[in-house]
Parts: C-alpha cells; sequence; structure tokens
C-alpha cells in the first residue's frame, strides 16, 4: 500500500502501550531542516499523546542522514533507551549521491536492529521532490515522525 493510500498520521490509541514508563532517543539530521523538524514534531506530540514523559525523551541533532547510523549507536550506548528513533529527510539531486546516502543509511539502521536489544526507527523520507517530502511530514499524506513513534512505542515493548 503506498503512502497515498495511508495517512502516516492516523492510529488507534486504544492500542497503543502507555509509553509512561519507556524512554525514547531521536536523533535528527540538520540536512532539510524544516522537514526533519517538523518529522520531530509530530513524533515529539504522538509519543506525549501516548503517555511519555518530556525527560524520557533525548534528542541528538546529527549533520546528515549518513550520520543517523552512528548517532543511534551512540544514543543507545549512552542514554539507556527503550527505542530509538531516527530521522531524516532525503531528497534527490543532481547525481548518484541520493542512491548511496539513502542505501547506506537504511543499511546502517538495519544493521543496529541486528547488532544490539534496541529498536532503531527508521523514519528517513527518500523523497524525489521537496513537495514530496512536505506532503509526509505533515501535509497531506500525514506525518511519518507520527508513524515513527507508534512504532517506536510497539517495538519497545515487543516480546
Ligand atoms: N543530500 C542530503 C544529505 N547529504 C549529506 C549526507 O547525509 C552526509 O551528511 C554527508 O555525506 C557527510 O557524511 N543528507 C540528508 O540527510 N539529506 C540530503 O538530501
Ligand atoms: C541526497 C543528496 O546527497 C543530494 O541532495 C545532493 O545533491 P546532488 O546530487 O545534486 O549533489
Amino acid at each position: 500500500m503506498a503512502t497515498e493510500n495511508k495517512n502516516l498520521s492516523v492510529y488507534d490509541k486504544s492500542k497503543i502501550p502507555n509509553a509512561k514508563k519507556l524512554r525514547f532517543g531521536i536523533v535528527v539530521s540538520e540536512w532539510n531542516d524544516k522537514i526533519t523538524h517538523a518529522l520531530y514534531q509530530g513524533a515529539y506530540d504522538a509519543l506525549a499523546d501516548c503517555g511519555a514523559i518530556e525527560e524520557n525523551i533525548v534528542r541528538w541533532n546529527v549533520p546528515g542522514s549518513f550520520e543517523l547510523t552512528y548517532g543511534a549507536k551512540k544514543m543507545i550506548l549512552t542514554q539507556e533507551v527503550d527505542a530509538v528513533i531516527a530521522i531524516g529527510s532525503v531528497i534527490r539531486g543532481e547525481t548518484s549521491h541520493f542512491d548511496f546516502v539513502c542505501s547506506a543509511t537504511a543499511q546502517g539502521i538495519k544493521d543496529l536492529n541486528v547488532a544490539y536489544d534496541v529498536p532503531v526507527i527508521f523514519c528517513v523520507l527518500t523523497d524525489d521532490t521537496l513537495q514530496q517530502a512536505i506532503d509526509r511530514s505533515g501535509g497531506k499524506h500525514g506525518n511519518k515522525g507520527t508513524e515513527a513513534a507508534i512504532a517506536a512505542i510497539q517495538m519497545a515493548v515487543l516480546g
């Protein structure tokens, strides 16, 4: 199902565990910062809506999406979090750099989920245009940050 058929901000709160006892790390890329801050706000608001408390939400910024892997690893090793949300916005330019950044970031975050017992949520938009990114960070398709926050809660209590 493509995003256009599923609003990213819709969730059934009655089916989401309460997050009051959970601690979250959120690593935010500064590239396309208007987009990534909107994603962060969506994630923060959803975590709070589900019971998370402010002092249990730790935010770190990194230069770009490629650095999300290292930032998330450092968050896991030092902050005693139950889940990490990695937030980025990669927008295609003139060269193939987009493909390398997207692939490396996705693979790096996947590798963290394998290497450590803390879920790392892939909240990285990989868009061909700025409008696509706007549409998915609080626009007509909702906010992927919201979706990522709900996934973080669900994965934090898994098992
Ligand atoms: N073009 C985008 C980048 N590029 C920067 C890389 O992520 C990385 O910071 C740099 O290569 C140094 O290691 N990053 C994004 O997050 N979004 C882009 O559109
Ligand atoms: C995703 C990128 O790295 C890209 O935005 C950089 O732009 P360009 O490919 O034109 O150098």
